[in-house]
């Protein structure tokens, strides 16, 4: 934190998407941090250039609290704390602070603002009722990461990055990781010579643990040596990503110990995930989408469908059996690591294709060949959103509903004005907070053309 930092009092006016809340001074915007709206803070002002078209904040001092502030579960995320420290709080949890009932009235309230402005509607009138806690989630929505990223820093310490900065805060705890994360004390590992760590776990009761080591800049043998402290049955490798990562079969994936991939079983079906490659985070999250993409499209025998960003293909197997040996599932992920994930993990189903590309180009390739048109489709990009491009190759697949799972409000609003110009309408919209303690959300629409 900067020693010559510029501590001003304002009032926090409306929530604003990226986790801020937005505070004026002398006319210029302040996105500030660590807030809720209502509040009278004092925050310490960064990036405030005179030229700056907005500033930014971090609370330090609360003068008028909100009704909605809560003592945050983390020590090391709480940024009073780490203020009356002269330190900067660990990114990761920046809405502890609120009560969940409150941040996911914020998260709602982002919702609406963001489709208001850039996806042109009034998502109440779509069917949107509030942000929901998906089903079976604890009471203080902790332990919920199956997937958590560390880092090491100079001397040897686990530590995390605090938000927006370079600055690493040595940890030895992660509430929102799942428990086993929390078990393998990792903060008491040899880590010297070790740049990052991935650990990813099954989300089932017998799950695995695996631990990546990540070998960029890692001195020889260091992962090797971290790796023989791991508790019994931990899987651990190394990965080496040579302009590229084990995701997407360029990086070198070396096992240590155990396995060097983990497996879920989800609504029935089995799946293998290799070192990296995706999976939804949340614990709860898998079986949530699968129920609502599933319940949104109503698949039936015979028809095709097509899972565009597939991932290992967690809606593809579901989607291939509701259609049948009669019908086509078209499972499409860019990544080559990922996507052999989901060769694997969709060997029983003759009718689903696994098509290794990215889907501005890869979807009508795939039509044109076969001479297909799409009943529907289920899409789940990355944060970025699908994109003109996506969204056109997807009007012309002749599909008559798209079920959108989407991890950010701007680029799914976005890519709802683009499907309703082109003829769509948005029939429904859940948002599910997949991302508890923290301003992230999780939606699914359901896109039906008329
Ligand atoms: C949010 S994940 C969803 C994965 C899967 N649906 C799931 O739930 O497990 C997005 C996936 O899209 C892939 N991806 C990113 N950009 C892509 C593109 N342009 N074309 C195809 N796949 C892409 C990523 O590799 C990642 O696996």
């Amino acid at each position: 934190m900067s020693t010559q930092e510029n501590i001003l009092k304002v009032r926090l006016e409306a929530p604003a998407h990226g986790g801020h809340t937005v505070a004026r001074h002398e006319g210029r915007v302040i996105f500030v941090r660590h807030g809720i709206p209502g509040e009278l803070v004092s925050i310490a002002v960064h990036d405030d250039g005179e030229k700056a078209r907005f500033w930014r904040g971090d609370v330090v001092e609360v003068h008028e609290a909100s009704e909605h502030r809560v003592t945050h579960f983390w020590p090391q995320a709480d940024s009073l704390l780490a203020a009356s420290r002269g330190v900067l709080p660990v990114g990761g949890a920046e809405f502890g602070h609120i009560s969940l009932e409150a941040q996911r009235e914020i998260k709602g309230q982002i919702f609406l603002e963001q489709m208001t402005r850039l996806g042109k509607i009034d998502a109440t009138k779509h069917g949107f009722t509030g942000v929901v806690a998906p089903e079976g989630e604890s009471a203080d929505a902790l332990g919920w990461r199956t997937r958590t990223a560390f880092v090491v820093d100079e001397k040897g310490r686990l530590a995390m990055s605090a938000f927006r900065s370079n600055d690493l805060v040595p940890i030895k705890e992660m509430p929102l990781a799942h428990p086993k994360i929390n078990e393998l004390e990792l903060w008491d590992l040899p880590l010297a010579g070790i740049s990052r760590i991935e650990v990813a776990v099954g989300s089932g009761d017998d799950a695995g643990v695996l631990v990546l080591f990540i070998e960029d800049g890692t001195v020889a043998g260091a992962a090797g040596r971290a790796a023989k402290r791991l508790p019994e049955g931990t899987s651990a490798a190394a990965l080496t990503q040579v302009a590229g990562s084990a995701s997407d079969g360029r990086g070198a994936l070396q096992r240590l110990r155990g396995r060097t991939w983990l497996s879920e079983s989800v609504a029935g079906h089995d799946y293998r995930i290799t070192g990296e490659g995706f999976w939804q985070i949340h614990r709860l999250a898998p079986a949530t989408l699968i129920e609502r993409v599933m319940s949104q499209l109503a698949p039936s025998y015979g028809t095709r469908i097509a899972d565009l960003y597939a991932g290992a293909g967690l809606f593809s197997a579901p989607l291939a059996k509701a259609v049948g040996d009669d019908g086509m599932l078209l499972s499409i992920e860019g990544a080559p690591g990922t996507s052999k994930d989901a060769l694997k993990n969709l060997r029983e189903f003759p009718q689903a294709i696994i098509s290794q590309g990215r889907v501005e180009k890869t979807l009508s390739r795939e039509l044109n060949t076969r001479k297909a048109k799409l009943d529907s489709i289920v899409l789940d990009p990355p944060r970025t959103g699908a994109g003109k491009a996506a969204v056109s190759a997807m009007v012309r697949s002749g599909a008559k509903k798209i079920s959108y799972v989407s991890c950010d409000p701007a680029s799914f609003a976005r890519d709802t004005a683009d499907l309703m110009s082109a003829g769509f309408r948005l029939e429904a919209v859940d948002v599910i907070d997949l991302y508890p303690h923290t301003h992230h959300m999780e939606t699914v629409g359901l896109f039906v053309r008329h």
